[in-house]
């Protein structure tokens, strides 16, 4: 990685001396205020930085320093800032440090311990840096069969991880695709009952006259057909955990069977006249949404407060920041080494278009297009047309437009601007880089709500 080193210093005698200190590896740039400064940040993005917080229209004082040391950390919270002061200026040192700045140091300048203490900033930053990736692999879940780095995900897995030794019944929400299944078996796997049997229904997929014998088996000539008696679901998951995916497509007597079984924890087959005792975990899932179930009638208030004594929500793809990217890095990988393919990679182009595009089908879709772009990509880098996805899809068919996209762009950075700056239209212009009168004609034009309108 370039060093880049931003000093911002007014004085141009200082600002020429200063910029000779350093070894020849640091790139240096020179801003002389507050404007230079933040272009040059924007520009250049400098991992470290020193700062004279005498700077013009305040040369003699500190207020220009230290609003410009408050709008660089905004826009890069993890550049090094070493603030620069003079010799009876030891209140303000303490101030920068205790306002974000990193380091200081006193005039008059040396430029050996300058360019000691400048090494020293370029060498934290990156240990910071190494540190951060260290953490985000180690925060990448450990849950078997999920991969995930959103904190969406990861807060979900630690929820799994802490309710997987309690047996309560469990309840999953979220979207076709999510992921239901694959959390319910870890709740299984980190459970105690994991060396047995983990079951799992699908109680959309089977009739309706089928599921309950499905569910609770049948004895011999309970009806026609039933040749010898066969244990169900519920039985066969004795001792485990009994996964009923789709729960909200359960008809209404079935509920109730399944109510009574979650109440006594006795089953009677279909044909059957004893009551059997079977020890198993529930962990139910459902897509739909199980409050307007209830409200329709369709699924009973009693049975959703019994099966969910936790409730766990799996976000869709694309409300997880970051998630999309690592899971297809992650299936990329699985692919290439099952489907004999090495080393194959995305390029910027299908990363961008992974981000971008909305995932309706969630994990499964993600799935079926990575290995799609394996078998079909030409060379080793898939390309967004592999996935069959558009690098510009920005998650609106009509985004193409530039206009249209130059102004939506727009308009996030004011707002994020504004609620940076706390509605404050002078700093959030600076941080914008455009005047206060242009930043009031955009607001107008965008509509968007200011303190003053
Ligand atoms: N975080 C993840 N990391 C890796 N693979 C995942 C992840 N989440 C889901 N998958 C995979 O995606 C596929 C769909 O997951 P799963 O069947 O658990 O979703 P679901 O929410 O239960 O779907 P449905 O509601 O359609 O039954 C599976 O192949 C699963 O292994």
């Amino acid at each position: 990685m370039q060093k880049k080193l931003l000093i911002i210093e007014d004085d141009p005698g200082l600002q020429s001396q200063m910029r000779w200190c350093f070894a020849e590896d640091v790139e240096v740039i020179l801003a002389q205020d507050h404007e230079t400064a933040i272009a040059a940040l924007r520009r250049h993005e400098p991992q470290v930085i020193t700062l004279d917080l005498g700077l013009p229209p305040d040369p003699g004082g500190s207020t220009v320093g230290f609003q410009l040391l408050h709008d660089l950390l905004q826009l890069a919270p993890s550049t090094r800032i070493i603030v620069v002061t003079g010799r009876e200026e030891r209140e303000n040192a303490v101030t920068a440090i205790a306002n974000g700045a990193s380091d200081f140091y006193q005039k008059p300048l040396d430029g050996d311990i300058l360019a000691f203490v400048v090494e020293r900033a370029f060498r934290l930053y990156s240990l910071e840096r190494e540190h951060e990736e260290k953490q985000q692999r180690h925060s990448a879940s450990s849950l078997k069969g999920i991969v995930a780095s959103s904190p969406q995900m990861l807060e979900i897995c630690r929820t799994v991880e802490k309710i997987a030794p309690a047996d309560v019944t469990t309840l999953i929400l979220g979207e076709t695709g999510t992921g239901k299944e694959v959390l319910a078996k870890a709740i299984h796997q980190l459970s105690s009952r994991a060396g047995n049997t983990f079951q799992a229904i699908n109680c959309a997929a089977i009739p309706e006259n089928l599921l309950e014998s499905e569910l609770f088996g049948y004895e011999k000539g309970a009806f026609t057909g039933a040749s010898a008696q066969k244990k169900g679901k519920v039985e066969q998951a004795d001792g485990g955990t009994l996964f009923l995916d789709e729960i909200g497509d359960m008809p209404m007597p079935l509920q109730a069977k399944l109510l009574r079984f979650l109440q006594e924890r006795v089953i009677e087959r279909v044909g059957g006249m004893k009551e059997i005792p079977v020890d198993v975990r529930v962990v139910c899932a459902t897509h739909q949404n199980i409050q307007t179930l209830i409200s329709e009638g369709r699924f009973r208030e009693d049975l959703f407060y019994r099966v969910s004594e936790i409730t766990l929500r799996t976000p869709p793809l694309r409300e997880r920041s970051g998630d999309a990217v690592v899971i297809a890095k992650y299936l990329l990988e699985q692919y290439c080494k099952s489907m004999d393919k090495p080393n194959m990679t995305l390029s910027s182009g299908a990363v961008l278009a992974i981000q971008n595009h909305k995932w309706p089908g969630n994990v499964r879709e993600l799935i079926n297009k990575i290995k799609r772009a394996v078998i079909m990509a030409d060379g080793k880098k898939i390309q967004a047309s592999d996935l069959e996805l558009s690098e510009h899809e920005a998650g609106s068919t009509d985004a193409l437009n530039l206009r249209q996209v130059r102004e939506t762009a727009e308009k996030n950075a004011i707002v994020h601007a504004l609620e940076l700056s706390g509605h404050n239209m002078a700093q959030a212009s600076r941080l914008l880089g455009v005047t206060r009168p242009t930043l009031y004609n955009m607001t107008d034009k965008y509509n968007i709500h200011t303190q003053s309108n």
